[in-house]
């Protein structure tokens, strides 16, 4: 078994960016500059914020939160977003999400301008990536595709189980990986809570994503022997006695299911930071305007 280490990848891919940003600040080019949007106060969306902007720190991207209270108005926030849509200093923003029940997500998503969309969950970016054009990828399911790259895994004719069916990750991830190239190749079957009997499909799966968000659902039983396993859940949970006082689960049970794999990711330090790190590469690719010219 080997651990697919989504935080050593990471560091890498960061280095990276890091170092093209010193090109461009020596040849006088745009610095890349980020912006998030975070309405209200949920926990996971302060660190996935925190984890942010630490990571444009890193790498030498300019970056800002702009902070709502949850009474913000739907109107007010599109009228933020179209501030940001016409703002040329701005390359890419995204808003955080979950949002408040009054405020419309789908519309919030439609508001932004694709050119900006870094987390490439504009139907415009979702369209011309499920049909291979130059899209912004949403930042998950591009991280696992890097992932399965950066670690040579085959992928050609190989049976990949999904299990989710999100907008945001099991259904871009089923795409991505049924799609003619490489990682990719696979033939793929998407399971979701309509799925009767899903041990059935996932003892069929060469590669096995979980993103379904219940921790611990996937245990042994569930998984062909020497299968490579995704874990994408991130679940909160209390752990008395710790210094936080909680830990993070995946949706894999890892110290059963690891040594019947070939290869798995642990929670955390798997997904997690390569999700941060593409939304990096996109916000790259934004101020070189490499997607949409
Ligand atoms: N590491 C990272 O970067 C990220 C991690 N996450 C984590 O990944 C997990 C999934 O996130 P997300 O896709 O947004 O979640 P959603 O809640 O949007 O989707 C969950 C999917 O799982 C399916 N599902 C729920 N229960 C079951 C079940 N018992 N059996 C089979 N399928 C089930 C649902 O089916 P149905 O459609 O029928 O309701 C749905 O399609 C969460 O833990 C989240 O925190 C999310 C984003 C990024
Ligand atoms: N507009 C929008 N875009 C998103 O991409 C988005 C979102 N909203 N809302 C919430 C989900 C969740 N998500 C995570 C990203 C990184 C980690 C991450 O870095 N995880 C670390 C640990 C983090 C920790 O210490 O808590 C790890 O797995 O190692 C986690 C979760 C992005 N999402």
């Amino acid at each position: 078994m080997e651990l697919l280490d989504g935080k050593r990848i990471a560091d890498e891919i960061k280095a990276e960016i890091a170092a093209e940003v010193e090109a461009i600040k020596h040849k006088g080019g745009k610095i890349p500059h980020l912006v998030a949007i975070l309405v209200g106060h949920d926990g996971a969306s302060e660190t996935y914020v925190g984890h942010k902007e630490k990571a444009c720190a890193q790498v030498g991207f300019k970056s800002q939160v702009l902070r709502f209270e949850d009474s913000i108005t739907e109107a007010q926030l599109l009228d933020e977003i179209r501030k940001l849509n016409n703002d040329p200093d701005v390359d890419g923003f995204i808003v955080q999400m979950p949002l408040p029940k009054h405020i419309d997500e789908q519309k919030v998503i439609e508001a932004i301008d694709p050119k900006k969309d870094v987390d490439g969950f504009h139907p415009v970016n979702v369209g011309r990536m499920n049909i291979g054009l130059p899209a912004y990828i949403s930042a998950t399911p591009d991280g696992i595709v890097e992932l399965l790259r950066r670690y040579k895994i085959p992928t050609e004719g190989k049976h990949c189980v999904v299990i989710g069916r999100s907008n945001i990750v099991g259904r871009p991830i089923a795409n991505l990986l049924s799609q003619k190239s490489y990682p990719g190749d696979c033939t793929v079957t998407i399971c979701h809570s309509r799925t009767p009997n899903i041990k059935e499909y996932t003892l069929q799966a060469d590669i096995l994503i979980v993103a379904l968000g219940k921790a611990e659902f996937v245990t042994a039983d569930m998984v062909k022997p020497g299968a490579v396993v995704v874990d994408v859940g991130i679940t909160r949970v209390d752990a008395p006695g710790t210094k936080l006082g909680w830990k993070l689960l995946g949706d894999v049970k890892f110290d059963e299911v690891a040594p019947k794999c070939s290869y798995i990711t642990p929670v955390p330090g798997g997904v997690g930071p390569l999700t941060i790190v593409s939304l990096l590469k996109n916000t790259l690719k934004a101020a070189k305007k490499e997607v949409y010219g």
